[in-house]
């Protein structure tokens, strides 16, 4: 039964309220301001329902219910506020509104029904309001030309997606390196649930961004005054999540005492926040990412078994671009459609030739930003995009390429200068693998006099 608290400071109208709600709901009293304050600290209260005018102690100021409404919501911010009264000027509701009240009610309310639709109202105001914090809303432009819902990914991973979806309940964990675009899949699954529930909130929390002093409260909330600089009390991503999506990223991550909170919300629904006794609920589907395989994360001792175990229905692996050959040419045309840069046809196929030719260890990601700063590049220098100013970093290359590539151009050079380069590594060598510089000039044969001048030519005396 849902635990509503009334707070009216005339008897006569208290007792009718009581009497209203009495059997519906579990029932709490107060009427005054520090009553109903202390029992919101202490009674794990669902609903508020206050009148704003609050007279009867002729020293109180009659717009006490204000005051309830700012230290429920600031205080208890998961409490449904619903503000009274009689008075008919519109200001008094929008000043309760302003504070954070999820709906309202005239006095005098006959009805138990007048009640129960100004808590469906409220509800549904609370939960917009979530909504419009969540990040997952973003303009829909057309790209189906080139692909389906802007994003390059194959029939397989669309398959689960769908799938995903469908269930609204089973968990999913998304593998790829990073810029593979595990965090677009999430969203798609999260806009293929749209699709058929309407809109719903949607999460996202990166795990290796979280220090550890902070990662419980941003993903929990934390009560007023839990810690310095609490000044608020707060949901976390976990309340925010209600009746939606939360999508971990980088899920192995998290500390060990955030698994365990996890777990426990993922098993029976319920969480306490930072410094808080009352105990709160959410249910939410959860999309976790990871670019390490969390049986191997269990393995090495960074993940909790039971987690990874709850954490067991779809698992979704993205291919890294260099993996992915077929996918240049639709990725590279969506880029330049989005950034609406027209581009030959002749040259679009050299630029997609010659991205292909790369390792690109930061996969989308990177593709979309080298092509970014290339056509920047040309705009401003009033020159036309062609392929072979494409710039080139040592992140597109495969790890240690780089330095092969440059050993492989060394040749490009006045033979003398690479001689002297050979002749500089070997005394080096030689010198780190001798006990003595003359230990070194006997294994190299060379003069003395000249061994010493090669030193001293390059520092190496
Ligand atoms: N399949 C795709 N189709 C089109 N664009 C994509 C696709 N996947 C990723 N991108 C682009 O690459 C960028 C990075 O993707 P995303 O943030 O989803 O990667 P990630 O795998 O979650 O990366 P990280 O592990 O670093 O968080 C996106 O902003 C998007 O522009």
């Amino acid at each position: 039964m849902r635990r509503i608290l009334i707070v009216e400071d005339a008897e006569e109208q208290l007792q009718w309220y009581e009497s209203l709600v009495e059997g519906a709901f579990q029932y709490f009293l107060a009427k005054t301001p520090d009553e109903a304050k202390h029992l919101l600290d202490t009674e794990a209260i669902e609903l508020l329902l206050t009148d704003i005018h609050l007279t009867q102690d002729s020293t109180l100021s009659s717009f006490e219910g204000f005051d309830i409404i700012q230290y429920a919501k600031e205080n208890h911010p998961e409490v449904l506020v619903i503000a009274m009264s009689a008075d008919p000027k519109i200001t008094t509701y929008r000043r309760a509104h302003e504070l954070g009240a999820d709906h309202w009610l005239k006095k005098p309310v006959i009805e138990l029904q007048e009640l129960q639709i100004a808590i469906d109202a409220a509800k549904s105001n609370q939960y917009l309001k979530r909504l419009k914090r969540s990040n997952s809303l973003k303009p829909d432009t057309n790209y189906n030309h080139i692909c389906e819902d802007g994003l390059v990914i194959s029939d397989e991973v669309r398959r689960y997606v769908r799938g995903v979806a469908k269930s609204r309940t089973i968990p999913c964990v998304i593998y790829g390196e990073t810029g593979t675009g595990k965090e677009e899949v999430a969203k798609l699954i999260h806009k293929r649930r749209t699709e058929t529930e309407g809109t719903l909130p949607f999460m996202a929390v990166n795990c290796a961004n979280l220090n550890s002093d902070m990662a419980a409260s941003i993903l929990f909330g934390h009560r007023k005054g839990a810690f310095t600089g609490a000044e608020k009390t707060t949901n976390g991503m976990i309340g925010e999540a209600d009746r939606g999506i939360l999508f971990l990223d980088e899920i192995h991550r998290l500390d060990e005492e955030c698994q365990s909170r996890l777990l426990r919300v993922l098993n029976d629904g319920t969480y306490q926040r930072l410094g808080d006794t009352k105990t709160l609920h959410s249910s939410f589907q959860v999309i976790a990412a990871s670019s390490k395989d969390l049986d191997d994360a269990v393995i090495d001792g960074e993940f909790l078994m039971d987690l990874r175990s709850r954490l067991t229905g779809v698992d979704i692996h993205l291919l890294a671009l260099r993996d992915r050959p077929d996918d240049f040419d639709p990725l590279i045309k969506l880029f330049f459609a989005r950034e609406n840069i027209k581009v030959s046809e002749p040259e679009m196929d050299r630029i997609i030739s010659r991205c292909k030719s790369y390792y690109w260890q930061g996969n989308i990601r990177q593709l979309f930003n080298v092509l970014k700063s290339f056509a920047t590049m040309c705009i401003l220098n009033e020159e036309p995009l062609e392929a072979d100013k494409l710039p080139e970093y040592k992140t597109m290359l495969a790890p240690g390429q780089g330095a092969q590539k440059s050993r492989e151009k060394n040749w490009q050079r006045p033979m003398k200068e690479s001689l002297e380069e050979l002749e500089k590594q070997i005394l080096i060598k030689a010198l780190a693998s001798c006990k003595s510089k003359s230990e070194a000039n006997q294994i190299l044969k060379m003069n003395r006099s000249t061994f010493d001048s090669r030193l001293s030519k390059y520092g190496l005396d």
